[in-house]
């Protein structure tokens, strides 16, 4: 049997999050473009985790085109594809590595368990598959489990990998990371940090450390902040990028566990919302469950029309 093609396996991973605005559209079957009618879309993409301003944002704009015209289900769904879409497209933007002086110094944020270890992974598998050289460092020193699982992967895709102690300073251990990756040409250096948002000052503190001794090697960097976001916590995610926006000067979103998750419109929210770019977007556990973010193919799936 053949491989799914990468569309089959969005659209598989996705289906729930398609199912549920499918559901939610499907009381709209054949009508007129009415009030009444966008009424009941706005509050399906409301239902279906798009947010308020998105599904506001898509009713005006089925309004100002539509309004009036008796519509099928299939061709509401394709008109509000092409709305998704049109929130998603500006913030679809690809992580290039594009550091001079290398090494590229990617900081990974995101609270525990929201996959930041397993994206940083992909992410590197990912860059190393476009030919570039690339190490972690891990500066997630709060548990020693983070430290032991990253070195694990680190193995699996081959990076070489800067640690520290349990409870070392994640600042050293970043400063140490650049130092070598400058030393060997690396391209990109991977920084896993302790991404916790119980105590923000904490956190700050520890980000503004990290930034001040980067400072002191290359004034870029750290050239990206990357928040890791978990699909599953729907509406939730939507604080975290408020939260962490404010912390830690995120510079790009990325969004995991879209497989098997009701709550994928949360994507267009975040969009909608923050307009960070999202670099791509995890459907799955293994290395090459890390995509590229296609707006046009992420819309029309999550409207149920790919
Ligand atoms: N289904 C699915 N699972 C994922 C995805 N990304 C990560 N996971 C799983 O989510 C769990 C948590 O991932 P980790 O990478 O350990 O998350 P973390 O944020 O580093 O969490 P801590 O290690 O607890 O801080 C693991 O079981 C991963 O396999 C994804 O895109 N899809």
């Amino acid at each position: 049997m053949s491989e799914p093609s990468w569309s089959d396996k969005l659209f598989g991973g996705f289906r729930k999050t398609s199912d549920r605005l499918s559901e939610n559209l499907s009381v709209v079957s054949t009508a007129k473009l009415d009030d009444a009618t966008l009424d009941d879309v706005e509050d399906a993409l409301i239902m279906s985790d798009l947010g308020p301003s998105a599904a506001a944002r898509i009713r005006a704009k089925l309004a100002e085109k539509r309004f009036g015209l008796t519509i099928t289900e299939r061709e509401l769904k394709e008109a509000v594809a092409e709305e998704i879409a049109a929130i998603l497209r500006p913030v679809a933007v690809p992580l290039d590595i594009v550091a001079f002086p290398r090494p590229q110094v990617i900081l990974v944020i995101g609270v525990n368990g929201s996959g930041k270890t397993t994206t940083i992974a992909k992410l590197g598998h990912w860059l190393q598959e476009d030919d570039y050289e690339v190490m972690l460092a891990a500066g997630d020193t709060f548990r020693a489990a983070a430290i032991g699982q990253l070195k694990i992967w680190a193995e699996r895709i081959g990076a070489p990998i800067i640690t520290g102690p349990e409870g070392g300073d994640p600042s050293a251990i970043v400063f140490d990371g650049v130092k070598k990756a400058t030393e060997i040409g690396t391209d990109a250096l991977i920084v896993d940090t302790a991404g916790r948002l119980q105590n923000k000052r904490e956190l700050m503190d520890e980000l503004a450390k990290i930034r001040k001794v980067l400072g002191r090697l290359n004034p870029e960097a750290p050239h990206d902040v990357i928040l890791v976001l978990d699909a599953t916590n729907g509406q939730n995610a939507l604080s975290q990028i408020e939260i962490f926006k404010e912390v830690a000067g995120v510079t790009g979103l990325i969004m995991t566990k879209l497989d098997g998750t009701a709550r994928g419109g949360v994507l267009v929210a975040a969009a909608e919302q923050y307009g960070l770019p999202i670099h791509a977007i995890g459907v799955g556990e293994t290395l090459d469950d890390l995509r590229p973010f296609d707006p046009d193919l992420v819309a029309r799936v999550i409207a149920g029309v790919a």
